[in-house]
């Protein structure tokens, strides 16, 4: 069988920073749910095998978020993004993905991804040995602070990535990589690194940002209404 690509989305997180009445992937923005305006992208991706959605045990919020969704969801989400991420993993092995298909995960969180980013990361991706991740140079100059917020100095940027989703590897390396990285990586690409590996970076947009903080909602909406008109 031919390599398949499937996408992984990890939405089992409580959105402790955002300041919502609820976990911030249920929240409406222009319409409908953060999740269903991410999910229509993937929706819209025609390399996509299929897209499996990562839930917390308790959820009693998406059917109704995304009504009529046709991927598929699992209960399985845990304590951490990378418990969340690991325990998706096995639900798509559970569900016929195999070791040598492609996963890309993507956050929940990250609601405007547009389909023709997900298909140039697919493109730039498919043939590595390794795999990658959308990400974006850094643009800002960077400061190092003490801990009384005061400039230590100032870092060099010019190395320097911001990490964004979708992030595409390999299921089998990428479950045995977050095996052995455990609970503290904060995304796939640093589980793959810790095998002394270099995932790929593919330039991706600023909108591709993830809603974490109360300010990012009415930016997030300013820009999806922007895209209904
Ligand atoms: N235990 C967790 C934690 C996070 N996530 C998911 O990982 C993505 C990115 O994480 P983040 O923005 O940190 O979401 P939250 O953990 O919900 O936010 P916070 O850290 O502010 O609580 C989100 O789609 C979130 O739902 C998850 O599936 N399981
Ligand atoms: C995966 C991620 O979105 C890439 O930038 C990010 O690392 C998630 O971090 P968080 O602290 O779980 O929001």
């Amino acid at each position: 069988m031919s390599e398949r690509f499937f996408a992984l989305v990890p939405a089992a997180g409580s959105g402790s920073r955002a300041g919502q009445p609820i976990p911030k992937q249920y929240v409406e923005l222009a319409g409908r749910s953060l999740i269903a305006h991410t999910l229509a992208a993937l929706a819209a991706v025609p390399e996509l095998a299929q897209t499996l959605v990562v839930l917390a045990p308790e959820d009693a919020r998406f059917a109704a978020a995304v009504p009529g969704f046709a991927g598929w969801s699992a209960r399985c989400g845990g304590a951490t993004r990378a418990a969340s991420v690991r325990a998706g993993l096995q639900a798509l092995r559970e569900r016929g993905a195999g070791e040598q298909d492609w996963v890309l995960v993507h956050d929940a969180a990250r609601c405007l991804l547009r389909p023709e980013w997900v298909q140039g990361l697919i493109e730039a991706c498919r043939a590595d040995a390794v795999g990658g991740l959308l990400a974006q140079p850094v643009a800002d100059t960077l400061k190092r602070a003490d801990a009384q917020g005061r400039v230590q100095h100032t870092q060099d940027r010019r190395e320097l990535w911001a990490a964004q989703t979708p992030q595409m590897f390999r299921l089998g390396l990428l479950a045995h990589a977050l095996d052995a990285a455990g609970e503290a990586v904060t995304d796939e690409a640093s589980a793959i690194e810790q095998l002394g590996l270099a995932p790929r970076l593919v330039r991706a947009p600023l909108d591709n940002f993830k809603l974490t903080l109360p300010e990012d909602f009415a930016l997030a909406e300013l820009i999806l209404r922007s895209r209904q008109a």
